[in-house]
């Protein structure tokens, strides 16, 4: 798989910041490339009443295909600069494997300054707009539907962190980037900050990207990438399905606006279930609900070394390994730090944050990283300042 052999910038289309066309086919290789004169047609020239979505990236809108395949097709927005590295990280990570827990990606559009992607079309939206968040939503999720959630998104994320070569690190598992088909069978999307970790060595050193709420704090402060970052946020993601609620509410009492501080705090009560969504009615098995907020402490753990590999997750999400209780030790939190310095307004829930001027790659790291965004717990801007040597 060659991904981040991308060259930018030799030969600029007219659009600012977008790379000519050839250049960046000259990177994509195995893709279906459509047209877009065929995109135009399926979605009926992208009109608003066939439109299903709206990301960082851009417009989503549903279409039918020349073939009868109705798919979901993404098209990058002319002013996001950002999105078109992560357009081409999407298509070469996604395109090259297959597995029935991740968003399959049909092919692509790469033509003038059109930049689109083009996915298979699942049904049942995010789990942001549906279990999480999602009051307007019908669909209910009993029990069981849970259980096969989230040994479903642990199976896709085992699969990218063990069985793929490179492994590939996701790094912005949350709750808004695993989709429904019509079955509830869930499916990670957005590869579009997708890291592959060579196997030679133990993290990677990048720009800090990803969401507020679900980032690992030894990748948020320092910018050490592993797969234990990724599994910090499914961890935070399986707190969120058993209990239905987002990972931070600031209309909740205070000392219940963070989801793994209030999950600490129960377990230390042994008062879990007291954490259990509500919405079940009762209607669960408690010592499996109790076993998977455990398993979300255990892979939230401060320490990347306790945090369990995704194979051993499905394993115990599955009954096949015992969990052993007594070994589990506080989160790691980035709220105490945030607190610190967040200021501002309440805005969403979940954003994107960066970090400019982390090396990338580099051994020896004088970093500085300006972080900035909006949280549910207000607006911040802060910059955080350290040295280290790896
Ligand atoms: N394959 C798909 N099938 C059906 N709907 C989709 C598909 N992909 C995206 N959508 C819809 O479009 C919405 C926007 O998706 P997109 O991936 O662009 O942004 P996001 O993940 O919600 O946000 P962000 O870009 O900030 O991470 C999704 O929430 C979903 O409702």
């Amino acid at each position: 798989m060659n991904c981040f052999s991308f060259l930018f910038g030799r030969r600029k289309s007219p659009r600012k910041g977008i790379p000519d066309a050839d250049d960046e086919l000259s990177s994509i290789h195995n893709v279906k490339l459509y047209t877009y004169k065929e995109l135009r047609t399926a979605t009926e020239d992208f009109i608003p009443v066939n439109k299903i979505g709206e990301g960082g990236f851009g417009c989503v809108y549903k279409g039918r295909l020349k073939d009868g395949k109705i798919a979901a097709i993404k098209v990058l927005s002319a002013e996001s600069k950002q999105g078109v590295k992560e357009f081409l990280t999407e298509i070469n990570v996604i395109s090259e494997i297959k597995h029935d827990n991740l968003v399959e990606l049909y092919g692509c559009c790469v033509e003038e300054d059109h930049r689109i992607l083009v996915y298979n079309y699942l049904e049942n939206n995010s789990l942001a707009q549906t279990l999480i968040g999602g009051s307007q939503s019908n669909i209910y999720f009993n029990w069981r539907t849970r259980c096969k959630v989230c040994i479903g998104i642990a199976r896709g994320l085992a699969f990218l962190h063990e069985e793929v070569r490179p492994h590939i690190v996701h790094r912005d598992i949350k709750a808004s980037n695993i989709l429904l088909d019509k079955d509830l069978t869930p499916k990670i999307s957005d590869f579009g900050l997708a890291k592959l970790i060579p196997s030679n060595v133990t993290h990677v050193s990048t720009r800090v990207a990803g969401t507020i709420g679900y980032l690992a704090p030894e990748y948020a402060i320092r910018g050490q990438l592993t797969r234990k970052a990724d599994i910090y946020s499914f961890g935070v993601l399986l707190v969120e399905i058993v209990s239905g609620r987002c990972n931070t509410n600031t209309r909740l009492p205070v000392e219940e606006q963070y989801l793994l501080e209030r999950t600490w705090e129960l377990y230390e009560r042994r008062e879990l279930v007291g954490l259990i969504d509500t919405a079940l009615n009762g209607d669960f098995d408690v010592e499996e609900a109790c076993k998977f907020l455990k398993i979300g402490l255990l892979c939230t753990q401060d320490a990347p070394k306790l945090r369990p590999s995704m194979s051993t997750v499905v394993k115990m999400l599955t009954g096949k390994k015992d969990l052993d209780d007594n070994k589990i030790t506080k989160p790691g939190l980035i709220s105490d730090f945030m607190d610190l310095k967040v200021r501002g307004d309440q805005k969403k829930p979940d954003t994107t944050i960066t970090s400019s001027n982390a090396s990338s790659g580099s051994d020896n790291l004088d970093n500085s990283a300006l972080l900035s965004g909006n949280t549910s717990a207000g607006t911040f801007n802060f910059t955080t300042l350290y040295d280290r040597s790896i």
